[in-house]
């Protein structure tokens, strides 16, 4: 038997210099100061609704907890076990056993000798952990107003998307192949770029869409490294052919940030739907307030509320349509609690066999974003040239796809010397989200 080549090593704080490094020292405490500006700034909300004893008191215990996680954070302490009774804090306890268990660990877990990927995951954790303790704040999410924002100050590209997409919709019929596959293929990379407005990114700071996200699209075809829009286009192409009565088509798309890159998830999901490329499309989104933006339940309903009641005709038909689809169960909104688990996905089998067993149903997984992309691939130090069927690491429920952009140092499925080539021009490629992949694994 050919012998299992070893995993590489976590990206990690402990790497100084490193993106993972700077991330800890810097853009985490930054988030962390954020969180307790915003629950300071809602004291008076929370008198008000609930007050002074319970409103106030809570609020002031919360910032307690969060100053007390950002020290512990920044002085590298362990990570201790969670004190809650939320449903899984027994898995992440577990895994805090696994970490400290590593062979090939670094001691007692911490904030900068751990793995980046747990130790951040585990950051938002406590955030939530910090609201969720303490009643009657308990359902207040602190990302709220900053996905709200990127909304509103995304306007002008939602109308521009949504007016492309309702002339489209016109004679969406009367399309032959070629064309349907240059309207699939430029709403793939509407979606792949509306990545790159995520706010951990800018650690909350203004990062929403503000010219046409149509125009620019050709010139920005040269920065997806790794492009398999083709791929994606005969898959659903034969899906389409082989259908039958009782074989729906189904895409799920598991979304990363609200504001204008869940707009053009949900655009691009119409257009599977109105092209026939696809019977049924499901969303697989948060169940807790994560990594800034990313998109929870209340954040999808309130979305599609937001454009159906909008002022503007192509906006609002939008959002009408969206709801029945969600109505007619064509549209389907799932959370998992795994999707806001520390683990990468070569666990999911184990440790949440129940989601994976429902996206083997599916004939294309879409992942959003940069955070999946490091839990698709374990967030470890690859060669930029290994395939990304071997860092997938046995994960392999469907068909999948990941639409991303690079904000994190790594990188897999480049061509011999592609991303050196670059690196030696632009040190920050990995990380400045200039740079996409639409990147395809057919599975077993
Ligand atoms: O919203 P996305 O695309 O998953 O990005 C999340 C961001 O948060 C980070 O984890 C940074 O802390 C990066 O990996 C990435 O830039
Ligand atoms: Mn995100």
């Amino acid at each position: 038997m050919a012998a299992v080549p070893a995993l590489p090593v976590s990206l990690s704080g402990r790497f100084k210099g490193s993106f993972a490094y700077f991330t800890i020292k810097d853009r985490l405490p930054q988030i962390l100061t954020r969180v307790i500006d915003t629950l300071h700034r809602h004291k008076n909300e929370f008198f008000e609704e609930h007050g002074e004893v319970r409103g106030v008191e809570a609020e002031k215990r919360a910032i307690s907890f969060l100053s007390k996680l950002r020290n512990e954070l920044q002085t590298d302490k362990p990570v201790t076990p969670l004190e809650d009774e939320l449903p899984d804090a027994a898995l992440w306890n577990q895994y805090l056993d696994y970490q400290r268990n590593l062979p090939n660990g670094n001691g007692e877990p911490s904030w900068f000798q751990s793995p980046w990927l747990y130790v951040e995951c585990y950051m938002y954790r406590r955030i939530h952990a910090a609201l969720a303790q303490n009643p009657p704040i308990d359902n207040f999410d602190v990302f709220k107003e900053g996905k709200a924002q990127n909304f509103f100050e995304s306007q002008e590209a939602v109308i521009a998307l949504c007016t492309y997409f309702q002339e489209l919709l016109k004679n969406i019929k009367d399309l032959d192949e070629k064309q349907l596959q240059e309207e699939l293929f430029k709403l793939l990379q509407v979606s792949l770029w509306g990545n790159k407005c995520d706010l951990s990114f800018s650690a909350g700071e203004d990062s929403s869409q503000k010219s046409s996200p149509l125009q620019s699209l050709e010139n920005m075809v040269p920065y997806i490294l790794v492009n398999d829009m083709e791929k994606v286009w005969s898959l659903l192409v034969n899906a389409k052919k082989n259908r039958t009565e009782r074989s729906n088509v189904r895409v799920d798309i598991i979304l990363d940030n609200a504001g204008f890159e869940l707009v053009s998830d949900l655009v691009l999901a119409d257009f599977l739907l109105s092209s026939k490329l696809a019977d049924e499309v499901y969303f697989h989104g948060k169940s807790i307030p994560w990594y800034v933006s990313d998109t929870t339940k209340h954040d999808f309903n309130w979305t599609i509320k937001q454009l159906g009641s909008a002022n503007h005709m192509w906006m609002s038909r939008c959002g009408i349509n969206w709801e029945g689809n969600l109505k007619k169960g064509v549209w389907v909104f799932h959370d998992h609690m795994f999707w806001t688990l520390p683990h990468d996905f070569s666990s999911m089998s184990e440790v949440a066999s129940d989601l994976y067993a429902e996206l083997q149903k599916s004939n294309l997984l879409l992942f959003k974003g940069d955070l999946n992309y490091r839990k698709l691939t374990g967030d470890r130090k690859w060669e930029y040239s290994v395939p990304f069927h071997q860092a997938l690491n046995k994960f392999h429920p469907a068909p999948l796809c990941s639409l991303r952009t690079l904000k994190s140092d790594t990188q897999v499925g480049l061509k011999p010397g592609q991303g050196e080539q670059i690196q030696a021009s632009e040190s920050e490629w990995m990380v400045s989200g200039k740079y996409g992949v639409v990147q395809f694994d057919a599975g077993l």
